[in-house]
């Protein structure tokens, strides 16, 4: 018997439940990965987020190669694709890992229906995450809203430990014959390739993974609580591209920071755990978006559903491009469109300064991180928006609205990062670093930094679209209850 090992967001070789599942068949293994071509063209998907997968997919096809074995590469639709490579190589199996958003769930329920068909036996693993959707229930067996109460539960679970790595590879012997498409470019969907030493293919494998993750655990991770919110420090993991694109298993971060956590003393301990915290977010909005669907282009919360957004699509560029005249807003952008990842503090604070200051739709700015971040999520991105556009599950209320000014003074109070992004405002002195339209003209001049000119004017009044800002989710709040 032959099966067929179907990589899709677990691109590595360790520690992954479908291929470790095949193995223990003991059948003869193909590997496959399916490129869609469609999504490849699509202007949804940007250049950074493009090149880093295909980086993942390269990596993957190396490390096979080493051993020996191949990754094949095929296009089309997944059920006619598996479909051919099982009746060409007589496969009788199929493995893959589950995936949890609305779109993947309907493509592999197609895949299997259409495989089982043809006698294909299809097995599925939990690999993406330590708790699937529906593993963790209220008492009424409704999923968990709010976040604290899930996490307690989830805490109490017990986790899978990771996969033993197998000391023989047993790969179909007629795999190098097998028809396989090269690896894809940026060059055959034409798209540009970004450039610089931090887009090297080897950046974006399983191997940089691993080794960022060792990185983390040796240094940073015990500083996270306090540092984790500060742009310009830069200690947080990095390792949302791995855990997304699945170059890194979420079974061996947590396992690792639990080896961590057992040596560790006093602040240590609160610091690791919440990095572990963070790790629970990522399968919170997995089963948010799991159990609601509709969250995809909808307000989690009825009640916000018709909020009257301006949508001002000037305001809407100006944010895109980091050109508001708020520097911490500028900043993060340009890191958002420069390096394809932005912070997490400043991913809240553009979302809300988007949505509350320039009164744009939650979905322009979901859409926009969707085709900028090379670690795009679909659950996160969607949690963090609503999160932050208060229309989600366990949101920010919609009257607590982040300053831009303060939001910077406090998580960035000496300017090293809106420095580092916005060079124009290098000279500028610490005081007005977060407010340079209060610099009187003559430190304007100093500072080679004329505002309106080399930097802009801000392009809204905080104060007033803050009180307009509540004044629209009030309306919409007040409509709902009307019509209930
Ligand atoms: C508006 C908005 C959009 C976001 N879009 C995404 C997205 O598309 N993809 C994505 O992975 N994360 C998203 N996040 C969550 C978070 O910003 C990133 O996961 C984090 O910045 C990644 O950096 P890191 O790996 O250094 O994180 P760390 O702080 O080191 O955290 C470790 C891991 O925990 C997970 N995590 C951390 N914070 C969150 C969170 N708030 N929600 C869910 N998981 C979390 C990630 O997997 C992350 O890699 C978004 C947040 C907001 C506010």
């Amino acid at each position: 018997m032959t099966a067929i090992v179907w990589f899709r967001r677990d691109l590595r070789l360790h520690d992954h439940a479908a291929l470790h599942a095949a193995m223990l068949t003991g059948d003869p293994i193909i590997p496959v990965y399916i490129v869609e071509d469609s999504l490849c063209r699509s202007a949804v998907v940007g250049d950074k987020r493009l090149h880093a997968s295909f980086a993942a997919i390269a990596a993957l096809g190396d490390t096979l190669a080493q051993l020996g074995g191949r990754l094949l590469i095929r296009h089309g639709n997944p059920q006619q694709v598996l479909c051919q490579l099982a009746q060409e190589t007589g496969a009788e199996k199929l493995f893959f890992n589950r995936d949890y958003t609305p779109e993947a769930r309907k493509r592999d329920e197609l895949v299997s229906e259409v495989l089982s068909r043809l006698g294909v036996f299809v097995h599925t693993c939990k690999d993406l995450v330590l708790h699937e959707p529906g593993e963790i229930m209220t008492k009424q067996r409704t999923p968990y809203a709010v976040f604290t109460p899930y996490r307690r539960v989830w805490q109490t679970l017990a986790k899978d430990r990771p996969f033993s790595q197998p000391t023989r590879w047993n790969l179909f012997e007629r795999l190098k014959e097998l028809a396989s498409e090269p690896v894809p470019t940026m060059e055959a969907f034409g798209r540009k390739r970004p450039i610089g030493p931090e887009w090297e293919m080897e950046q974006f494998g399983e191997l940089a993974a691993r080794k960022r993750l060792q990185q983390f655990l040796d240094g940073d991770i015990y500083t996270y609580k306090e540092q984790r919110d500060m742009p310009g420090v830069n200690a947080t993991s990095r390792l949302s591209f791995a855990l997304n694109a699945g170059t890194l298993s979420i079974r061996t971060v947590y396992h690792s920071v639990q080896e961590v956590l057992a040596s560790a003393r006093g602040e240590q301990v609160t610091s690791i755990e919440a990095f572990l915290t963070e790790l629970i977010w990522r399968e919170f909005y997995q089963q948010v978006l799991y159990f609601h669907p509709h969250t995809i282009d909808h307000a989690y919360l009825p009640q916000f559903e018709t909020v009257a957004w301006e949508n001002r699509k000037d305001l809407f560029t100006q944010w895109c491009h980091g050109e508001t005249g708020y520097p911490i807003v500028d900043a993060a952008m340009k890191q958002l469109n420069e390096t394809g990842w932005m912070h997490n503090r400043l991913r809240m604070i553009t979302a809300s300064f988007l949505t509350k200051d320039l009164l744009v739709d939650w979905r322009w700015g979901m859409a926009y991180f969707a085709q900028q971040l090379i670690d795009f999520d679909e659950a996160a991105n969607i949690g963090g928006w609503q999160w932050s556009a208060s229309t989600g599950t366990d949101a920010q209320p919609y009257f607590r609205i982040f300053h831009p000014v303060t939001q910077g003074e406090k998580f960035d109070p000496d300017g090293i990062f809106v420095k580092k992004y916005l060079p124009v405002l290098r000279e500028v002195p610490l005081q007005y670093i977060h407010k340079p339209w209060d610099m009187p003209e003559h430190i304007q001049e100093q500072a080679g930094c004329k505002i309106g000119f080399d930097y802009p004017i801000p392009c809204v009044d905080h104060a007033q679209r803050r009180k307009l800002a509540m004044a629209l989710f009030q309306e919409a709040k007040d409509r709902h209850q009307k019509t209930e």
